[in-house]
């Protein structure tokens, strides 16, 4: 049995505490808001982020962040991207300690361009590290409280901790492989939401299927390329954080980042689709890192451009599919990895 803190009591990091304290794990979850712990203790729901389920009785809650340091030898970060700084930074307040974080956020700091482990490696004094494992892969909450079968991986460049992080969450509904390719899974998790954004986009428009496999396509190619640039294994994007977590973002009906774009689709503004979600909708921020990536990098990313386009330079949406179709004639594998 290990004692683990998950901070961030969205639908990710409640389903993610679940597992955990499912697992015979002794496990604390922390919400910023003290409202909202006292509903998890005592109604056993957490309505606004997990409408219709009930919690196991087993999952506790606290909203006092010491405390849920101090619980823990294993830290679990749920918090969206831009929440992590400011979380790190309260955490050092409290943190006495080594320990073992995961990372279950999948996003890019805009004008930083750092991803998520990064951002704790800045913020997190080193002494307090054990290690940061990614713990990424398709995965809808809403499926996951189901127990329906889910696989993931967990990633770090050290495979012992790696499978310290796959012992903790895996049992017989949440399959847990691992990987070391941390910034292959980082990128993938984080820029396949554009690419369901974009794939919302369409469906909203009322394009079909043909639409949204070019973009699940060409979208990967895409993310495949910025990512082997900034260091990332090709493979790893033909795997669960690469094209799995693709498929079901761009597929799923629970997906926020889906659900928004289909929005923009049928002609809301951005401001009236995030006042709509009041939840993260994690690939808006990302879409403004890539693009500035991109341009870092020196990397074709057409979709995202487009879809930066849409979001802040007030670009009509459908016009944007059509430059899309009228670039200039290319070979299928032309500058796959440039
Ligand atoms: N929901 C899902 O199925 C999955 C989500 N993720 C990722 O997990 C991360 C968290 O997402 P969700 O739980 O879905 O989000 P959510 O929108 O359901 O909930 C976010 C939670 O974080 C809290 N929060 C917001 N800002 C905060 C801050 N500055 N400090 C502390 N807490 C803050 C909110 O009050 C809320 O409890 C995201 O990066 C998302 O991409 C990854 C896999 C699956
Ligand atoms: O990452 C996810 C599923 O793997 C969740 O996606 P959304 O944030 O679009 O709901």
């Amino acid at each position: 049995m290990n004692k683990v803190t998950v901070l961030g009591a969205g639908s990710w990091g409640t389903s993610l505490a679940i597992v955990l304290a499912e697992n015979g794990h002794d496990c604390l979850l922390w919400s910023h808001r003290e409202d909202q712990a006292n509903e998890i203790n005592n109604q056993h729901t957490n309505a606004k982020y997990l409408p219709s389920v009930e919690l196991s009785k087993v999952l506790k809650s606290t909203h006092v962040l010491a405390d849920a340091v101090a619980h823990a030898d294993v830290i679990v970060m749920a918090v969206p991207t831009k929440g992590i700084r400011e979380t790190c930074q309260k955490m050092m307040e409290t943190l006495d300690r080594k320990m073992l974080f995961v990372h279950v956020s999948k996003g890019i700091e805009p004008d930083s361009l750092l991803r998520i482990s990064e951002i704790m490696r800045e913020e997190l004094d080193e002494a307090f590290i054990e290690d940061i494992v990614v713990l990424s892969g398709p995965s809808h909450a809403e499926e996951v409280v189901l127990q329906h079968p889910t696989t993931v991986a967990a990633a770090c460049e050290n495979l012992a901790s790696a499978e310290r992080v796959q012992d903790l969450f895996m049992n017989q509904y949440f399959r847990v492989y691992t990987n070391q390719d941390v910034i292959g899974v980082e990128m993938g998790g984080a820029l396949k939401n554009v690419i369901a954004l974009a794939a919302g986009v369409t469906d909203g428009l009322g394009f079909g299927d043909n639409a949204k496999a070019a973009l699940i396509t060409r979208g990967l190619a895409e993310m495949s390329r910025l990512g082997v640039k900034m260091g990332a294994q090709p493979l790893t994007f033909a795997g669960l954080t690469g094209m799995g977590d693709l498929i079901v973002t761009c597929t799923s009906v629970h997906s926020r980042n889906w659900r928004a774009g289909n929005m923009l689709g049928k002609g809301m503004t951005l401001q009236e689709v995030l006042d709509q979600m009041g939840m993260v909708v994690e690939g808006v921020r990302t879409t403004k890192a890539a693009h500035q990536l991109a341009e870092k990098y020196d990397v074709t990313m057409p979709i995202a451009s487009a879809l930066y386009e849409v979001l802040f330079d007030e670009q009509n949406a459908s016009d944007g599919v059509g430059k899309l179709m009228q670039r200039m004639k290319k070979h299928e594998m032309a500058g796959l990895f440039e």
